[in-house]
């Protein structure tokens, strides 16, 4: 299905409205829909979402700039808020990827320092590129920008590898090669967020995923700290799927649904939020 195109607020507009700005990872266009209706202004696509969810693998480095091009375009065709993509480490020309990835309506990516054959920020046992190899992927990925009002985000794993001020270096050197914003991936506390922030001028995202190595603060907790961006990436795919198990369970346990059709959404609603009219 070919995108028509769309108005949509840029994520720049979006950070001006909200601070922090609280970012809704969604990984379909139905998942996109909800979190609008939930009344958020910015969108996100998780590069470990596409490789779990769309293809069921582990996010490892193994989905390429095709498989994540689909999922955004099926974000972008149907819902007009500003979305924030995951491009993992860049793939082989981030020029391109950066280029591609607005083609296909996205309003900011947000590009990594670890190693090709990535893993998620939150594990042990990461591996960085060094900081000259990393500004070479933001010098390409910004100079793919469509226009100024597009967003690289550089997002440093150094904090868990080399430590905080390692971290903070890497970042003022990132923006210094031209990259928008900065992603402190991983940091575990708040004295560590306010570190960062204090130190680096540019906008600090902070990732809240679950189960993973930062507490989850609340919004004020990070306000207070400096941060403008707070991501809730895997948060409503994680309950979709605990959910899923759980019903798929019930029925081969059963025989039978009714134990847990109160846990489902209900065709009403579902038309709703498509904005759907039944024949009646
Ligand atoms: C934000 C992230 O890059 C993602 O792909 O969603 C992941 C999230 C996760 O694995 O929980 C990351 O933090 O590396
Ligand atoms: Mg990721």
């Amino acid at each position: 299905m070919t995108p028509a195109p769309v108005s949509r607020p840029s994520f720049r507009d979006a950070l001006r409205a909200e601070s922090p700005l609280q970012i809704a990872g969604t990984l379909n266009a139905y998942a996109a829909l909800l979190a609008q209706r939930a009344g958020f202004s910015a969108l996100y696509l998780s590069g470990a979402g596409v490789a779990n969810h769309s293809y069921g693998l582990p996010d490892t480095g193994l989905t390429t700039l095709e498989d994540v091009l689909i999922d955004v375009r099926r974000i972008t065709s149907r819902v007009a808020l500003p979305l924030l993509v995951d491009i993992d480490t860049g793939w082989d020309d981030p020029a391109m990827t950066v280029r591609e990835i607005a083609a296909a309506g996205a309003a900011a990516v947000h590009i990594e320092d670890q190693v090709p054959a990535k893993i998620c920020g939150h594990l042990p046992g990461k591996h960085l590129v060094a900081t000259e190899e990393m500004l070479s992927r933001i010098e390409a990925a910004v100079s793919g920008k469509p226009h100024d009002s597009f967003v690289v985000i550089a997002r440093t794993d150094a904090a868990a590898v080399e430590g905080l001020l390692a971290a903070i270096e890497r970042a003022k050197a990132y923006l210094a090669a031209g990259a928008d914003m900065i992603f402190a991936e991983a940091l575990r506390s708040l004295d560590d967020i306010r570190a960062f922030t204090s130190a680096v001028d540019a906008p600090v995202l902070i990732n809240l995923t679950e189960f993973g190595q930062t507490p989850y603060f609340t919004l004020g907790e990070l306000k207070d700290a400096g941060v403008a961006m707070v991501l809730y990436p895997l948060s409503s795919s994680r309950a979709a799927a605990a959910a899923s198990l759980e019903v798929f369970s019930a029925i081969r346990r059963d025989g039978t649904q009714q134990a847990v059709i109160d846990r489902m959404q209900t065709r009403a609603e579902l038309y709703d939020i498509l904005g759907y009219q039944p024949p009646t």
